[in-house]
């Protein structure tokens, strides 16, 4: 039989915060990562900083393998349930804001690329009426 996921606060996961008894979330779901502690190959050191808190961003930034995801899913006990106040959600949306700054950076570029070309054609166009006046003087 199909169970509804559990779901737990910020409050209920940072009750969870010791080696014996260790949550954490990533992408908003919550992990126990008790059993796992001993094993983790980064050590238990950095899974005890993020016992009971958002671990998304510390998870991501050490480009964890695939096998260390499949991990991760095993040690999955229930959903984030979000309340008002709540810290946002870490690294959660990881290509959006990235491509919306390169594509604000692109469109700087582009305006720099339109004002240095317009300049480079006003200087020869200038170039070039400087040389027919010489043409006719001469
Ligand atoms: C329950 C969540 C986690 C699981 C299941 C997990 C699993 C793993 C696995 C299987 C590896 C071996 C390399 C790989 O396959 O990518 C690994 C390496 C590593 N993990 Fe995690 N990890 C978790 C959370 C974290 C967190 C929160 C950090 C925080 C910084 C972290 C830091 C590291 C580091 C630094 C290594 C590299 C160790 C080395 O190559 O010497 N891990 N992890």
């Amino acid at each position: 039989m199909a169970t509804a996921p559990k779901e737990f606060t910020y409050q209920d996961v940072a009750e969870h915060n010791t080696k014996k008894d260790l949550y954490m979330v990533i992408h908003d779901k919550i992990y126990d990562a008790t059993k796992f502690v001993d094993e983790h190959p980064g050590g238990e050191e950095v899974l005890l900083d993020v016992g009971g808190q958002d671990a998304t961003e510390a998870f991501e930034d050490v480009g964890h393998s695939d096998e260390a995801r499949e991990t991760l899913e095993q040690l999955l006990v229930g959903d984030l349930k979000r309340q008002p106040g709540d810290p946002n959600p870490k690294a959660s949306q990881p290509s959006l804001s990235p491509t919306a700054n390169t594509s604000s950076a692109g469109l700087g570029t582009a305006a720099y690329a339109v004002v240095f070309i317009g300049g480079l054609v006003a200087f020869g166009a200038y170039q070039y009426l400087q040389q027919q006046q010489q043409a006719t003087k001469a």
